[in-house]
């Protein structure tokens, strides 16, 4: 069975059209100031009715207060909300009891315990995005983790990869780990920030969508 698709770090609405024409089950939209992808809150919420209905919209946080996390959920009103830096699970529950859609949390997976520690969000994430540990930015910089760790480990939640996936290598990551959804960003682009459709329509091809 294909893995389920999300393709992030989209800005125009031209990019969401064809990544969902083309067959991607999930977009994400980056509200997250020092991201070459950030989307400020009038063109996500614009980003995000264009994709209402056609595919399920991810807003990704990376460690927003309350306020910024509050006024971005209420004009964008997401499917899903990746939470990318260091949220705690206490603020993960806080956010789920106060709105309705999915709760992602990504982590970088560092070592075997880093796969012990995601047990704290267990009953709380809906999902976790295993993702290459923190570089300058804390995603969006094409690096991969060590798909072996994933190799045998049980997992106790749903879950998917991210983190250097390419058209290159996508298949590959999904035959070593079994990924159920995978997540890309920079792998489809021709210059940071700027998605470049041929290579999403490759990458959405080589996941077997
Ligand atoms: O895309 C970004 O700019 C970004 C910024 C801060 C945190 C996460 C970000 N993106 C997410 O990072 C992973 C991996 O991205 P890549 O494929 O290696 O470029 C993915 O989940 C993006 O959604």
């Amino acid at each position: 069975m294909s893995p389920f698709v999300k393709i992030c770090g989209l800005s125009t609405p031209e990019t969401i059209d064809a990544a969902i024409d083309l067959g991607a089950t999930h977009i994400g939209l980056v509200h997250y100031a020092p991201s070459p992808r950030h989307v400020d809150l009038k063109t996500a919420a614009a980003l995000r009715q264009r994709a209402a209905g056609r595919a399920k919209v991810a807003l990704l946080l990376v460690n927003a207060s309350q306020k910024e996390t509050s006024d971005a959920l209420a004009a964008i009103r997401p499917d899903i909300i990746q939470f990318h830096g260091t949220e705690t699970p206490e603020w993960l529950a806080t956010v789920k009891r106060l709105v309705p859609a999915e709760i992602w949390k990504a982590v970088g997976l560092k070592d075997a315990g880093t796969l012990d520690r995601i047990e704290q969000y267990r009953g709380i994430a809906d999902r976790i995005l295993f993702d290459a540990p923190a570089q300058a930015l804390p995603g969006g910089t094409g690096t991969r983790f060590d798909w072996s760790l994933l190799k045998n480990h049980r997992h106790s939640m749903d879950w998917g990869v991210a983190g250097g996936l390419t058209p290159d290598n996508v298949a590959q990551a999904i035959a070593e780990t079994g990924a159920p959804l995978v997540d890309v960003s920079s792998g489809v682009e021709s210059a940071p920030g700027v998605k470049d459709v041929d290579k999403i329509a490759a990458f959405l091809k080589a996941a077997g969508l």
